[in-house]
């Protein structure tokens, strides 16, 4: 099969992919923070990762790729809530609001991306199993002299390790100028950064050589990394935001720890989606959930193909246009794959996706195809037109041809009297049932728009 070419933000360039061990092929995705639904921005990289995921296994088989994405499910957000459902009242101690908020984001969690068709990662590690391979290694890091205790905290020295800063290709000194860091009492230099800090007795905490307290955020990564996939594996993905400091200080950690294993050896971030030129994120508030858009009718299908229109390197805003271009793809696509068995994917879409998964390439690719059988296993690479994810697309109603035909023809006959109010109410009738109207001189194009409801089609006369 042709080689796979990734693009890794370590070296900023686009690299032939060779695995340590073509039987074990290793990848780690940055989960979520399981304190509340995820934002549309927080699936992107999971369906990129998914789509990775599909060609590696495509590569090297199904069984020689081990996928691992963790819950960070100890974080103060977490507390924030669990102590706020507290607070209105909630029935139970802090500790079991916490596990039971944790539990439920899980849930929606996996609901959610399940719906995109993403495939579930071979291990899904939850943080609060591997406190003790945390505590290990920060005690690791003090013993080489990379970390130091000071008032129930344990800091990462950051002077102490001189390639730090490669990843995202700052001097120190620059994070500095430009980063927040926070100066403290118990820091040695403020751009040390926490492996460990201590918790108050009324919230999650577990015992260690510093006193009772919890893992800062970026040890859990490092830790959970090695434990499952070792001292050294191929790939490390996340969102662009999480460079740095987090992937920075997770190489920092993982390095000094372990430098016989050398870490991740490719770096894959996504581009951010955005919302007026904005990251979409919790704290600025401008964002919008998987789940609030699956609730107006969005099928996950739909959602996945308007990221996948994307390379993963740019960033990307989502519109209801996009959306309905997509579902109408999506429905002609499932129309002739109907009925149809998959047969082997088409060279041209595994050649796109294996050349630093250029998916909106895959995508033209699949436009291209004449035969279903090979359409639909092509799709499959994409998570897309698979059997489990079509039944939005059964739902009648969406030959739109008769309104599109008859439309067409008032416009015809608005042109000789020069009376176009019959034309604009039938528009505005055909708007109101969901459908997207595209009226140019080489005809009237309909489409039915997310929320699309045939009840609501204007009558034909
Ligand atoms: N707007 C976005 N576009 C693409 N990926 C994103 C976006 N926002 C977050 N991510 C990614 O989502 C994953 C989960 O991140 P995390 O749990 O830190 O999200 P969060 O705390 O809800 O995010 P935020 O506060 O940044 O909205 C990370 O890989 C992160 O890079
Ligand atoms: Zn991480």
């Amino acid at each position: 099969m042709t080689e796979i070419r990734l693009h890794n933000t370590l070296s900023r360039r686009k690299e032939v992919f060779e695995p340590i061990d073509a039987t074990n092929v290793r990848l780690y995705l940055c989960g979520p923070t399981v304190y509340d639904r995820a934002h549309l921005g927080n699936a992107r990289p999971v369906v990129v990762i998914d789509v990775l995921y599909r060609l590696l296994r495509l590569k090297y088989g199904v069984g020689a790729v081990t996928y691992v994405r963790n819950f960070t499910d100890v974080d103060d957000k977490i507390n924030a809530t669990a102590l706020a459902r507290k607070e209105a009242g909630a029935p139970g101690t802090l500790e079991e609001l916490i596990r039971a908020r944790t539990e439920e984001t899980i849930g929606w969690y996996h609901a959610d991306m399940d719906a995109l068709g993403a495939l579930r990662p071979d291990l899904e590690p939850r943080a609060t199993d591997f406190i003790g391979a945390m505590i290990a290694m920060i005690e690791e890091l003090i013993a080489k002299g990379h970390a130091y205790a000071k008032d129930g905290h344990v800091l990462f020295r950051v002077r102490s390790y001189t390639r730090y800063g490669a990843l995202s290709g700052r001097s120190v000194d620059d994070m500095i100028a430009g980063a927040r860091v926070e100066v403290a009492p118990f820091k040695e230099d403020p751009m040390d950064f926490v492996l460990w800090k201590p918790s108050d007795a009324d919230l999650p905490g577990w015992e260690s050589p510093w006193g009772r307290g919890r893992p800062g955020w970026h040890i859990e990564c490092s830790a959970m990394s090695y434990e499952l996939l070792g001292a050294s594996f191929d790939i490390h993905a996340g969102g662009i935001d999480l460079q740095f400091p987090h992937h920075e200080n997770e190489i920092a950690q993982s390095c000094c720890a372990h430098p016989e294993g050398g870490f991740a050896r490719y770096w894959l971030h996504n581009e951010m989606l955005q919302v007026e030129g904005k990251k979409m994120s919790k704290s600025l508030g401008n964002f919008f959930t998987v789940r609030d858009l699956l609730g107006q009718g969005i099928p996950g299908e739909v959602i996945r193909f308007v990221f996948l229109q994307t390379h993963y390197g740019k960033p990307m805003d989502w519109t209801a246009e996009k959306a309905a271009q997509a579902e109408a793809t999506l429905r002609k696509w499932r129309a002739a794959v109907a009925g149809v068995a998959a047969s082997a994917p088409a060279q041209a879409v595994i050649e796109a996706l294996s050349d630093d998964l250029n998916t909106a390439g895959a995508i033209a690719a699949l436009h291209a195809i004449k035969d279903p059988a090979e359409l639909k296993a092509s799709a499959a690479l994409l998570g897309l037109l698979e059997d489990g994810m079509g039944a939005w697309a059964a739902a009648p109603g969406a030959d739109l041809s008769a309104h599109a035909a008859a439309l067409a023809d008032l416009r015809a006959r608005a042109m000789a009297s020069k009376d176009f109010a019959p034309v604009d109410a039938m528009k505005a009738a055909l708007i109101a049932a969901g459908v997207e109207v595209r009226m140019s001189k080489a005809g009237v194009e309909l489409l039915a728009g997310p929320g699309f409801d045939a009840a609501k089609l204007p009558a034909l006369g």
